[in-house]
């Protein structure tokens, strides 16, 4: 159950004599007896070393981690924006299903158009929505509108602009350049989708041109996965909620619920406020124990490190199972995982910029999959650095909040925030993404192009 540099199970087979499966960890002391009862050649894993667990391992782990098929279900085409398609669409149809005049103008048979010097008879009038006209005679050409049915046996459109029409003897006629080629102007059947296309994969979160492209197919029952039910816990003695709690000495109002509630809800899950619970183990206990039996996913934020007042180890331990990822990054080095019988359970630091970045990069994705999302990496754009770092600690990833600038020759330029404290969400606010620095980057020249997420890249709501 050991499982590798920098991430712990705690989660103990019965000791010979022993009933209790699980060892609830609080302290550095209990840490070393956890150590003593385990195996030897094992305990090193357990201690606090300087093994941390790289970003790609991290990813990796959580890829790989079992989790619970999501339900599925049918919305209404309407209900389908961000939802995770459960089953694929194929096109049953060609879109569009018949060819189509692209603009304003005058349908005609390219062969006639030499031979008759570019004049034709006008004998029809197409709107579009309106069907059934006859084959268009020899020699003639049919008023047509963007968006009507070619009528057959018509193959060009003339754009309105560049024609002159008249009546001569009674009879209406207009005249069309000579230069058209054939096909001109005219949408083909299926030159958007052709029946039997497969437009969409299982897995696909549908985006506004999705739901166009199932609209434009006539779908209006979607399948889709079920919204997961994600509860957002905060934990600390210090926390205030606004609106609830005024200002006290010691006191911190509770930034990371709306933080983290607004990042979830760019997911497929509706979020439940589990409100805030003090640095009590039992409390904790209770609360995620009850949290747990109503939803799919919990998000802590807070309460996870080593710290005496930090519970969300122990209970988790106590409640279910927990694994500790001590990541080489920066920020956010540590986070953890739970598992309270199905119910996911995601402990991210209680710093807000270690909780923001730590959720967009490993809960995220965790959730997304959970609810049955295709997880892709974010784009990386190459950027230009505006700053310089002359010498950098390596063997750790790093993520710098950043804006980005155009330079003098218009490429954009990643501007790094003045300070990095991990509790100024004004850096949060200033930044478009971040920078990312990879392990073995020992310097950063003003000018070389470095890694830059959006923030969009990453699924932050605009
Ligand atoms: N001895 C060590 N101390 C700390 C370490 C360490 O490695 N060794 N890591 C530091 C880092 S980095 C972080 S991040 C935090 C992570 O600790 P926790 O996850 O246990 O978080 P807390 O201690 O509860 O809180 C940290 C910080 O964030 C503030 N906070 C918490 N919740 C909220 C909230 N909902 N809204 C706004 N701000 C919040 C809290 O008041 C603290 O200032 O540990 C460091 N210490
Ligand atoms: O690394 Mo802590 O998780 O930055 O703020």
């Amino acid at each position: 159950m050991l499982e590798g540099a920098g991430a712990r199970t705690v989660r103990f087979e019965p000791l010979a004599g022993g009933d209790d499966p699980f060892f609830n960890i609080n302290t550095a002391g209990d840490l070393a007896e956890a150590a003593n009862r385990l195996a030897p050649g094992v305990d090193d894993c357990l201690r606090p070393g300087p093994v941390r667990l790289t970003h790609e391992a991290a990813l990796a782990r959580l890829a790989a981690r079992p989790l619970p098929q999501p339900p599925t279900t049918e919305v209404p085409l309407a209900d389908a924006l961000g939802r995770v398609l459960a089953g694929p669409v194929t096109a049953p149809r060609d879109v569009p299903a018949a060819d189509t005049a692209a603009v304003d103008g005058y349908a005609f048979r390219h062969g006639d158009l030499d031979p008759a010097g570019g004049f034709f008879r006008l004998e029809a009038r197409l709107a579009a929505g309106h069907t059934g006209e006859a084959a268009l005679s020899p020699w003639a050409a049919a008023r047509i509108f963007t968006g009507a049915v070619m009528p057959a046996g018509a193959d060009t459109v003339a754009m309105q602009e560049d024609c002159a029409s008249g009546i001569e003897d009674g009879v209406s006629f207009v005249r069309v350049p000579l230069s058209l080629r054939k096909g001109a102007n005219r949408r083909r059947a299926g030159e958007d989708l052709t029946a039997g296309t497969r437009l969409l994969e299982p897995g696909d979160r549908l985006r506004p041109q999705d739901l166009a492209a199932l609209a434009s197919i006539g779908l209006d029952r979607i399948p889709v996965h079920a919204r997961l039910r994600l509860g957002l816990l905060s934990t600390g003695d210090e926390l205030l909620r606004p609106g609830l709690d005024q200002p006290r000495p010691g006191g911190l109002y509770d930034a990371n619920h709306f933080l983290l509630a607004g990042l979830a809800a760019a997911c497929p899950v509706t979020v439940t406020d589990l409100g805030i619970c003090g640095d009590r183990r039992d409390a904790l206990q209770l609360a995620l124990g009850e949290a747990a039996a109503a939803h799919d996913l919990i998000v802590t934020s807070g309460g996870a490190s080593h710290g005496e007042e930090d519970h969300l180890v122990a209970v988790l331990s106590a409640l279910g199972q927990v694994e500790i990822l001590d990541l080489a990054i920066k920020p956010g080095r540590r986070l953890v995982l739970g598992r309270i019988g199905d119910t996911d359970v995601i402990g991210l630091p209680g710093n807000p910029v270690a909780a923001m970045i730590s959720f967009l990069l490993y809960a995220r994705p965790l959730i997304l999959r959970r609810a049955g999302a295709t997880v892709t990496p974010p784009h990386r754009l190459m950027v230009a650095a505006g700053f310089s770092l002359p010498s950098r600690k390596t063997g750790r990833r790093e993520f710098h909040r950043a804006r980005l600038v155009p330079g003098p020759d218009g490429t954009l330029v990643a501007d790094l925030y003045a300070r990095s404290g991990s509790g100024l969400i004004s850096s949060l606010r200033a930044a478009d993404g971040l920078v990312e620095l990879a392990e073995d980057v020992a310097s950063v020249a003003p000018g070389a192009p470095v890694p830059f997420l959006s923030f969009a890249a990453l699924g932050v709501p605009a």
